[in-house]
């Protein structure tokens, strides 16, 4: 069976995948976190992966950039070949103070520039947020791994060169935990749909400080939030 993105069959996706935008992190993600991997889907090299973390069956695929993207594989996969739970892996940006490089952030909602929710509600905001049950697994899987989490709201950009700059101080005013580019669109298909989805990102540069993580910081930071999110899908729910 294949869909227009994804080459696999039904079977071969488990029930919860974990998604980074960058399809060699989801290559890295397998290669580093999950046992007995097989590789499920290469189309346009979208690297998808399954296997096992600690017995329990996981999927890992990269999403690309954007809500549009996003927005194809998260309906594919929640309608074509049974997931239904997708757990973001990202990075964004900070424009709060108090929010460093290297911080995890989980977004309980996600604001955005994009008209893809209005296209899907009839012309009414939707309130894009993230699964609540996810939400509490995560910042207990955090807990119990000795990692601070910041929970709240994201910003999904359309732009990642915004031509309006003081977007960003509008953003830390409202208290926004980081900007990335998929998050609003990925809980407006699971909301569609009738799946479970999260998001969390760490924080790889401070937009208004003017700041950025080396690759190895991104690499330790990054791997410290994918324990967070492999051991949040061990706690169900
Ligand atoms: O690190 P990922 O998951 O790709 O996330 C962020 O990085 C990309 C922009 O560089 C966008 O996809 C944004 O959301
Ligand atoms: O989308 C993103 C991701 C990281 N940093 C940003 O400024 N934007």
């Amino acid at each position: 069976m294949a869909t227009p993105h994804i080459k696999a069959e039904r079977g071969d996706f488990a029930d919860t995948i974990l998604m980074p935008g960058d399809p060699l992190r989801a290559q890295y993600i397998a290669d580093t976190f999950l046992s007995n991997v097989r590789q499920v889907n290469a189309v346009r090299n979208m690297l998808g992966f399954t296997g096992s973390y600690k017995g329990r069956p996981v999927s890992v695929m990269g999403h690309g950039m954007g809500i549009p993207s996003v927005s194809i594989y998260a309906k594919e996969l929640i309608t074509e070949f049974g997931v239904n739970t997708l757990i973001r892996v990202g990075s964004c940006g900070a424009v709060r103070d108090d929010v460093r490089l290297m911080d995890l952030v989980i977004g309980l909602g996600a604001s955005t520039e994009s008209r893809v929710n209005r296209t899907r509600f009839m012309g009414h905001d939707l309130a894009a947020i993230a699964d609540f049950g996810l939400t509490q697994n995560a910042v207990a899987a955090a807990s119990s791994l000795d990692v601070p989490v910041k929970v709240g709201n994201l910003f999904s950009a359309d732009l990642f060169y915004t031509p309006q700059s003081e977007l960003f101080e509008l953003l830390r005013r409202y208290g926004v935990v980081g900007v990335e580019m998929e998050a609003a669109g990925l809980y407006g298909v699971a909301a569609e749909y009738g799946a479970r989805a999260l998001t969390m990102c760490t924080v790889s540069d401070h937009i208004l400080r003017g700041e950025r993580l080396s690759a190895d910081e991104r690499q330790t930071g990054f791997d410290q939030m994918m324990e967070v999110a492999l051991e949040s899908v061990l706690l169900g729910g």
